[in-house]
């Protein structure tokens, strides 16, 4: 079990729970009623801060429903929430897409996080050769 520190910048959406048996991601809210037009670029609030356990970052990835609820799509694709994104102002954010006019609601579950251990100290080795067997270039195994 790890503690999360949390605060929370709107009284009006849900408090954050860790749902057992589902999934273990936990879903995330948007602070804010917000009107968005097609092909508008924002960065939706999800009105928490949080002091990650020692060691570890956060994933946020969208809901599967994210895209046929509200027509965003995330534009970095996964968010990284660093350990060090851990001040009093450092609030989560969704930055999306409007692929259509849209509206999304305050207390709307708009995505979900979960957390992950850094990956080990990398030092990089240079080499002229590698000697594993190639696997015949991106993209051609085919798709059956
Ligand atoms: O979807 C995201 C991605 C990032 N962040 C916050 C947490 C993260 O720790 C910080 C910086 O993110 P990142 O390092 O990915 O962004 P950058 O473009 O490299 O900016 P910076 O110069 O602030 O590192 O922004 C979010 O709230 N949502």
């Amino acid at each position: 079990m790890e503690t999360i520190k949390i605060k929370y910048f709107s009284d009006e959406i849900e408090k954050l729970r860790y749902i057992e048996n589902k999934s273990d991601w936990i879903d995330l809210r948007c602070a804010k009623d917000m009107t968005v037009k097609k092909g508008e670029f924002v960065l939706i609030p999800l009105g928490v801060a949080m002091e990650l356990p020692k060691g570890y970052e956060a994933l946020v990835v969208p809901r599967s429903s994210t895209f046929k609820n509200f027509g965003f799509l995330q534009v970095n694709s996964m968010g990284v929430i660093d350990e060090t994104y851990c001040g009093d102002d450092d609030q989560w954010f969704l930055p999306v897409f409007a692929t259509r006019d849209t509206q999304v609601k305050v207390n709307d579950r708009i995505c979900q996080f979960r957390i992950v251990k850094h990956q080990p100290t990398i030092e990089f080795k240079e080499t002229n050769e590698l000697t594993g067997q190639n696997r015949g270039g991106f993209g051609t195994t085919g798709v059956n």
